[in-house]
Formats: C-alpha cells, sequence, structure tokens
C-alpha cells in the first residue's frame, strides 16, 4: 500500500524499564505516512525513551518495532542502515557538534552513510540544506556558539536532512524558544512535511504547536499511549490529564489562537 494512512512507524506490545522502574508496558502506536503526530504526556512519561526506542537508541525488554515495515528489535546497527539513512532527527537542544561548523555538522550523516562523496559536493549538499532549513547561506561556516537558540535548531533541522529522509523524529524542537521564534519553527516543520512528503513525529510540550501543525496527537500516561486522535477527538474524551492539559488556561489560549488563526486565513 502507498500513500497517506499507509503505516510508517509500528509499535506494539513495548515494554521498557530501567531497573524498577517501569517506563512504558503494552504500548502500541502507529504512525502514519504523511502525518505530523504530536507526542505529548506529562514530564517523565516516557517520550523520549518511546523516540530512543523507536530509532533503536534504546533496547526495550519486550515489544515489536517496525519502521518502513522492517523490524528494528534485536538486529545489527548494519542490518538497519537502509532504514536508518530514511529518517532523521533532531534531538532535545538541537546537539549539534560545537567544534565543527554548521555546514560540517550536516555534513556528518553523509560522510557516515556516503563516505565516497567529494568535498565540493558535501558543501554544495550543505549549503542547499542550510537554506531550506530558513539559515542564511553565510550560517554555513559559523559555529554553534555563534548562533541563537532558534538558529541551532534550524541548523539541527539542516543536519537532519542531510540524507534527504523521508521521516523526522523531532525531541521538543521548540522548547527554548521565544513564542515568534516557536511559531516561525513551527511554520518551517509544516512547509518541509508539504514540499518534501515527509511524516514526522514530534515529541513537544507546546500547545500552540499542537493545535498550528499536528494531525493527530498521541497521549502518553500510565504507561501506554492512552487515546490518540484530533484534538477534537481528545477532547471528547474522559480522561483527567488529557482535560486539564487542553482545557487548562493555556490549552484554552492555545485554542483560541488557532481559531483566530483559522479565521484570518479563512478571510484571505
Ligand atoms: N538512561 C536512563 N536510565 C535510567 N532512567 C532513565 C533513562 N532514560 C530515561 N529514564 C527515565 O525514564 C523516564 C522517562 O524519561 P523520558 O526522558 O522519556 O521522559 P519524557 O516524557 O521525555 O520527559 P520530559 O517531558 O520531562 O522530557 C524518566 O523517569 C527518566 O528518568
Amino acid at each position: 500500500m502507498n500513500g497517506r494512512g499507509e503505516t510508517i512507524i509500528q509499535v506494539r506490545g513495548l515494554r521498557n524499564s530501567f531497573g524498577e522502574q517501569v517506563v512504558h508496558e503494552d504500548l502500541d502506536l502507529d504512525v502514519r505516512r504523511g502525518e505530523i503526530l504530536g507526542v505529548v504526556g506529562g514530564s517523565g512519561t516516557g517520550k523520549s525513551v518511546l523516540m530512543r526506542s523507536i530509532i533503536g537508541l534504546q533496547t526495550p525488554d519486550e515489544g515489536e518495532i517496525t519502521v518502513f515495515g522492517e523490524s528494528m528489535i534485536g538486529r545489527s546497527e548494519e542490518e538497519t542502515k537502509d532504514v536508518r539513512r530514511r529518517w532523521g532527527v533532531l534531538f532535545q537542544g538541537g546537539a549539534l557538534f560545537s567544534t565543527l561548523t554548521v555546514a560540517e555538522n550536516v555534513q556528518v550523516p553523509i560522510r557516515e552513510y556516503y563516505p565516497n562523496v567529494g568535498e565540493k559536493l558535501l558543501d554544495e549538499i550543505a549549503s542547499y540544506k542550510i537554506v531550506m532549513s530558513g539559515l542564511s547561506p553565510d550560517a554555513g561556516p559559523k559555529y554553534p556558539s555563534e548562533l541563537s537558540g532558534g538558529m541551532k535548531k534550524r541548523a539541527g533541522i539542516a543536519r537532519a536532512l542531510a540524507l534527504d529522509p523521508q521521516l523526522l523524529f523531532l525531541d521538543e524542537p521548540t522548547a527554548g524558544l521565544d513564542p515568534i521564534g516557536a511559531a516561525g519553527f513551527d511554520e518551517l516543520i509544516c512547509e518541509l512535511r508539504d514540499a518534501l512528503g515527509l511524516t514526522v513525529f514530534l515529541i513537544t510540550h507546546d500547545l500552540d504547536t499542537l493545535y498550528a501543525i499536528c494531525d493527530r496527537v498521541a497521549v502518553l500516561a500510565d504507561r501506554k499511549v492512552v487515546a490518540v486522535g484530533t484534538i477534537d477527538e481528545l477532547l471528547a474524551l474522559d480522561h483527567e490529564w488529557i482535560q486539564d492539559y487542553f482545557r487548562g488556561p493555556r490549552g484554552r489560549a492555545a485554542e483560541r489562537a488557532a481559531d483566530a488563526a483559522g479565521m484570518e486565513s479563512a478571510e484571505g
């Protein structure tokens, strides 16, 4: 099956624990092609651990994870190389290499997966990804310490896009950005999804982001995904955390802002 609606990530019966602490138990999740799936949950509910399990940085106790139909559990790095080059990751805080320039950071995954690419082409690809991420071309020779928080995130996106991925993992991309910077970043994610046909797995606490760009939202609580759907579908559920989160003062403000933006765009 091709096109929108196809399952790109499938998680079944996932269990993760650290010593006595069970973080996930019997967790299921599907991420569909072309969607921006927001992942929310209280602090410590295991959103990052879930992402790390999917991308193979955390070995679960139990469960099955497939990405692009390929099983990710119990397989070596070499065996999953072809799948891994089809995704890009933006970790919390950007995680750029501080001793490398922005352009060199973008080139890291290309050098890793395609060691025979020449310097000139590497420079060209890096420039292209940098501009695509909304940075000016002169950001390429700069070091991360010379960039603002928002620019670092964009540089992180440029690196995540280095291998022309079909799937993006973003861990709290707007954390620490001012509201205007965060809105600009939301717009960038949406534009990239539309232009490149990406599927996006997006961990966020940012209610504005959820309203502005997420097609569906998965809620982590009680060690599993307790609900997944549009915000309207979630609001119809009688779940205490969901109601508190979306109906709290911040949730209502984000909803009003989204309604106002919707009316503006309808008026042209
Ligand atoms: N490597 C690790 N060793 C031990 N415990 C860990 C490890 N990684 C995560 N944990 C624990 O697992 C739980 C879930 O962590 P995780 O970072 O996934 O939470 P989160 O939902 O992303 O939280 P936040 O919203 O605060 O970023 C936490 O209690 C954390 O302390």
